[in-house]
Formats: structure tokens, C-alpha cells, sequence
């Protein structure tokens, strides 16, 4: 039995969802259907879930909204015309935004239950249209699925009791239609996982029914070894281990959610990426064990928005505990880091540049300097990092001098290095400005 996940890009409109009704008819082992808010029918287009977050921002600053509502309702109400189904889903979904920009509840839970209605409304639709084409298929709430989550508004944690709540599911008749994104609290409140979390409610349900495989269905034939808006028509990833695809996901490979690798990793279960277009294509398998013999670098990927805080002060080698005063400050001011290299006199550390509020870097900066005592502080801003991610690769003769002349023959400067441990990935800082050319060459170096 498998569980199929649908993108954003796979119902985004009515054509799209057709292709999904094809899809999910072609294989009748494919139970467990999970979907998306509709996304993007082409480049310049948008996605539902961010009209809600538009219209749940405007509602709080007081500002006129009505555009937005008809946006949505629109996008909905063309979608169900030309799927050619009876339904009350638009009336209803009018009167959900109604009853929760009117509430009382705090904006947070507000903003949450709005971007919930892109998914849910998405669920409701295609198990209605499957039904119409003979599936025996019914919607399936999160909360009557059993997923429990903390109670951590748009960055949402799965609890482990989930997973026996889903299995229960195994065993029922029919296609069960699941809306992505969201889930339930122990208290009953709706909350969401992070952006691009439908990926998770997919692994988090083929993990709880132990599904034989996890199909993501995108708009891609398969996970390229770099970012194809960077290269042109780069290579396919035909296998991937959950630990490259987490790095690689994690340093910007958009394809899949970085947090949607450990629940079916953690069932061992298969994750296959699939085109909506092209369903026939192969896809990218994520496997937990690499062949013997193929290639060490399986993908680079790269992200932009990082910053950096170097600081540096003398002997700081010999100081107990100046490493963990450091971090110390940057959680009073609720910051997060990506990576911390340090050096005998220095260390920077590597933070989400949107983290840092003018205002937390004024505090942050003034406490290094007062309690710390360093001799020199400094930020350097607008930074991307390049990943270079494949197991063993840190055990393989000659990678990082490779990679550092691709770089260096890019005419690129390299900020910082980080090899990780874990020896699945090699990291470099380089300028925002610097990383397409950095990438190409890179790829041009292991790839071509
Ligand atoms: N290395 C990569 N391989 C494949 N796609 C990638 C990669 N890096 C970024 N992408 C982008 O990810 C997109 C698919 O992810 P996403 O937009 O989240 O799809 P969906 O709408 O199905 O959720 C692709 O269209 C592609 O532009
Ligand atoms: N719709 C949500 C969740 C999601 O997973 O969407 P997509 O499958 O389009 O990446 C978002 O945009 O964040």
C-alpha cells in the first residue's frame, strides 16, 4: 500500500487535479492521498497559502481585504466548476474566513487557521472529483486521522502517539483524502507545520500506516543534482540516502521539506519523488543504503539569506565556556544557528539573516562586547552557503581540493568551510552575489 502526496504545482488547477485522478486510478494500491493548497499554475503566478497569509496579515494591521477574499474564492470556484462537481465547498470556505478573521482568538492561531484553508478546501475538492469518477474516496480530516502535534503555531512538531492513531487506518475500505500542512494539538487546536510542511504530513501518514512506499508527486521528473533554475537541465539523482537528501533539502533543495526525511526514514520507509506530468518517469528513489561504486557527490545545493557574526578575541581557546556564553546570547534573543566554525582566537557563527531584527543585533552586539569582552565583533551580511553533499565523500582522496578549485576558478571567494562531521557534506560561504557562478562550476567539476 502506498501514500501519495500531491504538491501544490499537481492541484493547482482543474487540469492538474485531473492528472492526479489518473494517477491515483491507475494504481489501486495508492490508499492514502495527501494534498496541498493549489500553488502556482505558472512562474509568474501565486499560491494559495500565501493569499492567506497576505489576508491574514492585512485583517491585522486593519487593512482593506476584500481583494483577497475573492482571490481565493475565485481560485476555488474555478477549480470545482471545471472539475465539473456539486458542492457548497466555496459558500462554506467564505463563512470559515468569515468566522475566523472575526474571532477572538490570538493572531497567531488566526494565521494559522487561515493558511489551513488552502489544504483543506484542496482535500475536500479532490475527494469529491476522485469520487466522481467512480473511486470510493472520503476527505479525512488531520484531527479524525489522529495527528498530534505541539502546540508551536507554524513550525509544529510531530507527537509519537500519531503514528498508532494512523495505523488504525490501515484496515478501512476506500482512499482516504488528507489535507497536508496542518494538525492538531493535544488541546484540539489547529496549528501549522512549517512552510512546504504538506511534504511532512505525507511521511508522518506513510509512516503511521507503514506504508510499502511514499510517493511525492511534484512538478519535476526527479531531484537533479542541482538546482535546474541554476543549471540548465542538470543531471538526475536516480537514488539518494535519507541522509543526502536531508542535507541537500536542508541546504536548498526546495523539492522536499527537510523535516519530512525523519518520520518515513525512521519507519524505513522508501520515498519516491514523481512528476504529476510525467508519471511513467522513474523519479528519484530515497533509500536508506548507498551502492557500493556510485558516485561520491550525488547533488550541490545552495541557499541565499545567511549572515554571519565573527567574533574574535585572544586566547580564546583557553576560555571554559566562552563558546557556549556566545550561543547563550543569541537563544535569550531567540535565534537559532546553522553552523558555528571556530578557530583558535575566533569563532563566527552562521544565522537566517531574517532572524536578525535591527534591534536584536543591537542587543547581541552590545552583550558580546560587555560580558564577552571581545577584541573585535563584526557581521557580514547577504552571505549564501554552497553545499556539497554525498556519503563517504569526506573519506574520498581529493573532493575538497576539487571543490575548492571549481570555486576558486568561478573567480569566487570562499568566506568560511565547514565539513561536517557526519561526513555526508562540505560547506562554503561564499558572497550572495557569487552563487550562481560558484554552483555552475561546481556542478561543471563533479558532474560534466
Ligand atoms: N535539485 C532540485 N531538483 C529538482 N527540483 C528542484 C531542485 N531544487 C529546486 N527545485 C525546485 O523545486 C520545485 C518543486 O518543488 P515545489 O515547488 O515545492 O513543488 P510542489 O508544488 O509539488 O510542492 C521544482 O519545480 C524546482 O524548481
Ligand atoms: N501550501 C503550503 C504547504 C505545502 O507543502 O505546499 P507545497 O506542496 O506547494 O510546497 C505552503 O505553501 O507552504
Amino acid at each position: 500500500m502506498k501514500v501519495a502526496k500531491f504538491g501544490g504545482s499537481s492541484v493547482a488547477n482543474a487540469t492538474q487535479i485531473k492528472k492526479v485522478g489518473a494517477i491515483v486510478k491507475g494504481d489501486s494500491t495508492r490508499k492514502f492521498i495527501v494534498v496541498s493548497a493549489p500553488g502556482k499554475r505558472h512562474k509568474d503566478d501565486f499560491k494559495i497559502t500565501d493569499k492567506l497569509i497576505e489576508l491574514a496579515i492585512q485583517h491585522n494591521q486593519n487593512k482593506p481585504h476584500k481583494n483577497l477574499v475573492d482571490t481565493i474564492l475565485n481560485r476555488f470556484s474555478e477549480i470545482i466548476d471545471e472539475l465539473n462537481i456539486q458542492s457548497n465547498i466555496v459558500y462554506e470556505l467564505e463563512q470559515s474566513i468569515e468566522s475566523i478573521l472575526n474571532s477572538k482568538e490570538p493572531d497567531l492561531i488566526k494565521m494559522d487557521a487561515l493558511k489551513s484553508l488552502g489544504e483543506d478546501n484542496s482535500a475536500k475538492i479532490i475527494s469529491e472529483y476522485l469520487s466522481s469518477i467512480g473511486l470510493h474516496a472520503a476527505y479525512l480530516n488531520p484531527k479524525d486521522a489522529g495527528i498530534l502535534v505541539s502546540n508551536e503555531p507554524g513550525k509544529a512538531q510531530i507527537f509519537r502517539e500519531s503514528y498508532d492513531n494512523l495505523k488504525t487506518l490501515r484496515n478501512e475500505e476506500g482512499i482516504f483524502v488528507i489535507p497536508g500542512f496542518f494538525a492538531y494539538t493535544m488541546d484540539g487546536d489547529l496549528v501549522t507545520f512549517s512552510r512546504g510542511g504538506s511534504d511532512i504530513t505525507g511521511s508522518i501518514v506513510a509512516a503511521g500506516v507503514q506504508a510499502d512506499l511514499y510517493e511525492n508527486f511534484t512538478d519535476v521528473d526527479s531531484v537533479y543534482a542541482v538546482n535546474p533554475t541554476i543549471v540548465n537541465q542538470p543531471k538526475e539523482i536516480l537514488t539518494v540516502t535519507y541522509k543526502e537528501m536531508r542535507e541537500l533539502s536542508y541546504a536548498g533543495f526546495s523539492v522536499f521539506h527537510d523535516e519530512a526525511l525523519i518520520p518515513a526514514f525512521k519507519a524505513g520507509i522508501p520515498v519516491c519523488i514523481k512528476n504529476t506530468n510525467n508519471p511513467n518517469a522513474p523519479g528519484t528513489m530515497i533509500v536508506a543504503e548507498k551502492k557500493p561504486n556510485e558516485k561520491c557527490v550525488v547533488g550541490i545545493a545552495s541557499d541565499v539569506g545567511f549572515c554571519s557574526l565573527y567574533v574574535s578575541k585572544y586566547l580564546m581557546n583557553r576560555e571554559v565556556g566562552f563558546g557556549r556564553k556566545l550561543l547563550h546570547i543569541f537563544e535569550d534573543e531567540e535565534i537559532s544557528f546553522e553552523h558555528a566554525p571556530s578557530g583558535i582566537d575566533d569563532m563566527s557563527v552562521i544565522i537566517r539573516q531574517n532572524q536578525l531584527t535591527a534591534e536584536k543585533e543591537r542587543k547581541i552586539l552590545k552583550r558580546i562586547n560587555d560580558e564577552l569582552h571581545a577584541d573585535m565583533v563584526k557581521i557580514h551580511r547577504n552571505l549564501a552557503m554552497v553545499m556539497v553533499v554525498g556519503e563517504g565523500m569526506t573519506s574520498t582522496i581529493g573532493v575538497a581540493q576539487k571543490a575548492t578549485t571549481a570555486i576558486a576558478e568561478a573567480n569566487v571567494n570562499i568566506e568560511m568551510i565547514n565539513q561536517g562531521s557526519s561526513e555526508v557534506s562540505m560547506m562554503f560561504g561564499i558572497q550572495e552575489i557569487d552563487i550562481n557562478r560558484a554552483v555552475q562550476s561546481l556542478y561543471t567539476t563533479f558532474f560534466e
